[in-house]
């Protein structure tokens, strides 16, 4: 038997997501880290100095577990002080850490594991996961610790340091063919972009950020970064109370939010149901991102956040994000479209065509490159894929540099930021012409009685395909006339733009990332 290699930790002079978010541990160890339901669901705050505690004791409990660095490990959890320490001793370790819900279906699942081949499963001690298929180690944790269930199998340990180009996350995500891609994110990528980040000042200590984006999306795991690396306090939004607008409000005051993350949708039913409530909170500050924010509900928000920073945050998994630009205080009058501006500071975004020609005329749409040094390392296990999303730089081919293919289409304006169009798989032909989807959809949400559309193309057997749009009626707006909405489309758009067939919906359904679920609805037509 080869000597026992002790488990390697990451120095502290070495990129690592736990050195980046543990630095307030140090300075201020008393200030809060995350404020969270307790056992009899009162609110208790963990500081950093009890975060940091805890992260070496686990660090400690699954370093014992005999795993090596590149090891991964799966964590079932909602967002929480002790999943937050999971993870961060997972960063110390060198173990690439992989979030899911649960809420994810158990044949998904056993997709994630039978792709990521991890050495290790861990969930809550309450956690309800059974099945787990051998070969791979079982154990539960909790404020008490960890507690082994299923030891990992045996392996010799060949690794003797922790690297900043080490895999700290992978982020699966639901692939089109079915097949879950893992987005591979190192330590070096993630601690530049939250360096980068960090200047811009969207946190400081003592602002307390509510989270509502679940752990599996790296949504979660910026607030997680971005609030901890600001030495903020960190406030989850428990997830039933995403649903009921009332006991949203609630939390949020009862928590004392001054910030709110999370994607557009979270925001519909508040917005219908609790504007006079929300309006009470005098948040200072919300940030947004996943898909575009229907510009209806986000002037209503604005007025109901009167001073509070908006900022629209874009960007793909890949990237982790691209760009973060204020959304104007007013809002103009005649904007129909929001900006997604420039790259942070460090990063670029260029335009290119179908070739690969920059694009630098304003109003042409092409797709965004990404130049940063923050992007993935690549699809787990997929080097065909990643190849078409890491490419060799338009401008500069010879050079080696990568940059990273976003599958964003957007234009220029007359001072170079950038507006979001569309994905460009969403762009279908129609009787020949070639329609973004969203297109079609922002001009159904300027109709004043909606408050959201989402429009899909179902398959029209041997014709065309037909264009459906899902539309859901404006706060307080009475029925909806829907040939007033077709008239509106083709007051501006094409005909075959118009939609064929427009359904009113209650609510548009959502993906378990809180998105738009288009796909759902191509399929319920
Ligand atoms: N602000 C927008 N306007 C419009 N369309 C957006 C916006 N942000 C995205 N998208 C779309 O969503 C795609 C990407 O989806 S994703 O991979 O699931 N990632 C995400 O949504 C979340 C994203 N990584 C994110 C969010 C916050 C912080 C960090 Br750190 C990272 C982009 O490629 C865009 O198509």
């Amino acid at each position: 038997m080869p000597p026992a290699v002790p488990p390697a930790r990451v120095r502290d002079s070495v990129d690592n997501l736990h050195g980046f978010m543990l630095q307030t541990a140090g300075d201020a160890p008393g200030a809060p880290a995350v404020v969270e339901p307790g056992p009899t669901g009162e609110l208790t705050v963990v500081t950093y100095g009890e975060l940091r505690q805890r992260v070496d004791e686990y660090a400690d409990a699954i370093g014992a577990l005999g795993l090596d660095v590149g090891d991964r490990v799966i964590l079932e959890s909602h967002t929480s002080s002790t999943a937050i320490a999971v993870y961060l001793a997972c960063c110390v370790l060198g173990l690439p850490f992989i979030p899911v819900s649960p809420e994810t279906p158990a044949k998904r699942l056993l997709a994630i594991i039978d792709s990521a081949r991890p050495a290790l499963y861990l969930q809550h001690e309450d956690g309800g996961r059974d099945g787990v298929p051998p070969g791979v180690g079982t154990a539960r944790f909790g404020p008490a610790g960890l507690r082994a269930e299923r030891a990992p199998e045996p392996r010799t340990r060949r690794r003797r340091e922790v690297v900043g180009t080490d895999p700290a996350y992978i982020i699966f995500t639901s692939g089109t063919t079915g097949r879950p891609k893992g987005v591979v994110m190192s330590h070096r990528a993630s601690t530049a972009f939250f360096r980068a980040v960090h200047g811009l000042g969207i946190l400081r200590p003592g602002d307390r950020v509510a989270t509502a984006s679940p752990l599996q999306f790296d949504f979660a795991l910026f607030d997680i970064g971005i609030t901890l690396g600001s030495g903020a306090t960190l406030l989850p939004i428990p997830r039933e109370r995403l649903r009921w607008p009332r006991r949203f409000v609630g939390f949020l005051r009862d928590a004392g939010a001054t910030h709110v993350h999370g994607v557009p949708s979270i925001w519909r039913p508040v917005l219908r149901n609790e504007p006079d409530e929300l309006a009470t909170l005098g948040l200072r500050g919300v940030l947004f991102s996943g898909e575009q924010f229907p510009m209806h509900e986000l002037r209503r928000l604005r007025s109901l956040a009167p001073g509070a920073r908006i900022i629209n945050c874009y960007g793909p998994t890949e990237s982790m994000a691209c760009s973060f630009t204020d959304v104007p205080d007013p809002i103009p009058d005649d904007l129909e479209l929001l900006s997604i501006g420039h790259a942070y500071p460090g990063a670029e975004m260029m335009i290119a065509d179908e070739r690969g020609r920059p694009i630098e005329r304003p109003g042409v749409p092409g797709e965004i490159y990404l130049r940063a040094p923050a992007l993935f390392s690549g699809y787990w296990d997929d080097p065909e894929t990643t190849a078409r999303a890491l490419v060799r730089d338009p401008l500069n081919p010879a050079s080696g540099q990568i940059v990273l293919r976003t599958g964003d289409l957007a234009h220029r304006g007359p001072d170079g930021e950038l507006y979001f169009r569309a994905r460009v798989d969403s762009q279908v032909q129609i009787r020949g012409n070639r329609v973004e989807l969203t297109e079609v959809e922002r001009r159904i949400a300027e109709f004043p009685g909606v408050g959201a559309a989402a429009v899909t193309v179902a398959d029209g057997g041997s014709a065309d395909p037909v264009l459906c749009a899902f539309v859901v009626g404006a706060p307080g707006e009475g029925d909806l006339d829907r040939p007033a909405v077709r008239a509106f489309c083709a007051e501006a758009l094409p005909d075959y733009m118009v939609p064929s067939e427009i359904h009113v919906v209650g609510e548009l359904p959502l993906t378990e990332n809180g998105k738009v679920d288009r796909a759902l609805l191509a399929s319920t037509r």
